[in-house]
């Protein structure tokens, strides 16, 4: 129960089983009186089909025709989204109820881009508030180290600005980093440090001028083994690099964004340098947050201020658009579609934007880690499976490497396919003219993994008999088109939202707290265990067979045997 005394589950406690359901079980009986399901006899039985299987949003222009589905299909998934009450457990997301229900924690991302005058309270207090002044802050620091103005220990202006941080206080300032590179100052160095390999650091460090470094801490908990870690090795190489600097230096070359501020402290990091979030922003929801402070300081507080204009938007459609004309909920119906009755176990990103390199891994925190659960909220385990396998690269890297899979494999593997209509300003006419057959590429993919090629046209290009099947393309393999304007800050807010939009409906609808990650303790848990094996050959109780051998092994090869 929350403050209100209202369910903390948005009204989902003691929800029938999702299989259970007559809605579940009408769409089950549908997929058998379907069969096979054919896109070409789809498509040649309705003229109007890509235009009515189709949405607008914002600037992205979705195009659902190439799925297997029917509009009988489409009637009975929005069936199961009402009696599994996405809708009301949108609602309760938006008010900032407790929805995370095992850390008992609101999940408030879209907080984090409401406009000034709005409204959203948590436990009675207005957080909009707080949420603008820390992005003012933010945006008044972003402008001194843009402008020169704020400068480290020896008064030299920052060139590169280090962000340390791992999972959601990585990803999301990374990939937008890299996707709105021609936004960025390009005299001012952004790079991202994330693994607790050394070499990652050691890396990032090469050929950098301590006076001229700012580093960011990025960690929601400052408890990260991985970030703590490497921001202690940065900041030592710091203070030597500075010919023995005192930890005052620290002052100008830190910052965090944290929820933690004793945690900051005691790491020496002067809390009037720390730019705080609040636990009701998830890890994988907080790039929107002061943890996209490298990103503001790349592309500055105004471009940023539009990127976050683009996920409102998306959060507007959401919670405005009808079931029919709604992007995330039809596109989380169309993945709850093939993994509940197509066995599909994966879903492939695939944007056909070098800048999108990182996306696809983006998504993976987002998606895989929301939704990899195997119980409901209750803790029942789901007898339906959960979040797909989200992996992908960009195109057209991607045809030449394992599309063969895609078009010829036995797995069923829907697929996002996403373009821009325009190519960014700064190639020049000759790099941009390249842009038509990148699309090129985009389009003629969608349309051969949907209607492939039948033996018979194959047959028909005088193809000898026995090359005939391999030769044969199936076809019926679902994508969505996503094709956007340009990618801009709002686009890319506008996609970002699009899918923890899309990731939140899937989690509704199988009945799973998408907004915890229990699933990573126990790895951490063992490491901290382990490592004194390494390092001192401690024993560790309870190691079991398999392990105990691989340690004694990598001691052995370390020369650390006794
Ligand atoms: O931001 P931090 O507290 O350092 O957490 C960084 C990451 O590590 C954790 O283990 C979680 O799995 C992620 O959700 C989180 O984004």
């Amino acid at each position: 129960m929350n403050a209100d005394g209202a369910d903390a589950a948005g009204g989902a406690a003691g929800r029938t089983p999702l299989d259970r359901m007559p809605e579940w079980q009408a769409l089950a009986r549908h997929r058998a009186e379907l069969g096979e399901v054919r896109l070409r006899a789809l498509f040649d039985g309705d003229a109007a089909r890509a235009e009515r299987y189709s949405v607008r949003v914002g600037d992205l222009y979705l195009d659902y025709s190439k799925h297997l589905v029917t509009d009988e299909t489409l009637a009975l998934l929005r069936e199961l989204a009402a009696a599994t009450d996405v809708a009301g457990l949108r609602d309760a997301m938006f008010r900032g109820d407790r929805i995370n229900v095992t850390e008992g924690r609101a999940v408030l991302h879209t907080a984090l881009r409401a406009p000034r005058d709005a409204v959203v309270e948590v436990d009675g207090e207005n957080v909009v508030p707080g949420v603008h002044a820390v992005l003012d802050r933010m945006a008044g620091f972003a402008a001194r180290v843009r402008d020169g103005d704020w400068t480290g220990h020896t008064g030299a202006r920052i060139r590169t600005v280090v962000n340390i941080g791992i999972g959601g206080s990585d990803l999301g300032p990374a990939m937008a980093y890299e996707a709105l590179l021609p936004y960025t100052l390009r005299d001012l160095d952004v790079r991202f440090v994330s693994n607790v390999d050394g070499a990652d650091l050691h890396e990032a460090l090469h050929g950098l001028d301590a006076a001229e470094t700012l580093f960011i801490v990025a960690s929601k908990t400052f408890t990260t083994i991985e970030t703590i870690t490497n921001a202690t090795s940065a900041k030592n190489w710091l203070l030597e690099s500075l010919g023995g600097a005192d930890a005052s230096a620290v002052a100008k070359h830190f910052v965090a964004l944290s929820t933690n501020g004793p945690e900051v402290e005691r790491f020496g990091i002067d809390t009037a340098n720390m730019f705080e979030f609040w636990d009701w922003v998830g890890g994988r929801y907080s790039f929107d947050s002061a943890i996209g402070l490298s990103l503001m300081i790349a592309i500055g507080p105004d471009r940023f201020r539009e990127l976050l204009d683009g996920f409102r938007l998306v959060d507007d459609h959401f919670r405005t658009a009808p079931p029919e004309a709604n992007a995330p909920l039809l596109l989380g119906l169309l993945g709850v579609w093939y993994g509940g009755f197509f066995d599909a176990q994966s879903h492939a990103v695939l944007p056909y934007s070098h800048y999108l390199s990182r996306f696809t891994a983006y998504l993976q925190q987002l998606d895989m880690e929301s939704n990899g659960k195997s119980v409901d909220r209750e803790g029942r385990p789901v007898d339906w499976d959960t979040g797909p396998v989200v992996w992908g690269t960009p195109g057209t890297n991607g045809q030449h490497a394992y599309y063969q899979l895609l078009h010829q494999g036995t797995r069923m593997i829907p697929a996002d396919l996403i373009g821009f209509a325009r190519p960014v300003d700064e190639l020049g006419p000759e790099l941009a003219a390249q842009h038509d057959l990148l699309m090129a590429n985009l389009f003629a993919q969608g349309q051969a993994l949907a209607f492939g090629k039948t033996a018979d046209e194959v047959r028909a290009e005088g193809v000898p008999e026995e090359q005939v099947p391999h030769r044969t393309f199936h076809g019926d393999h679902p994508t969505t088109t996503v094709l956007a304007t340009e990618l801009s800050p709002s686009v890319l807010g506008q996609l970002i939202a699009l899918y923890e939009h899309k990731v939140f409906v899937q989690g509704a609808v199988w009945d799973i707290d998408s907004f915890d990650q229990w699933g990573v303790e126990l790895g951490k848990v063992l490491a901290k265990r382990v490592e004194p094996a390494l390092t001192e050959g401690a024993e560790v109780a309870g190691l079991d067979a398999s392990t105990a051998a691989l340690v004694a092994r990598y001691r052995q090869l370390r020369g650390r045997t006794d």
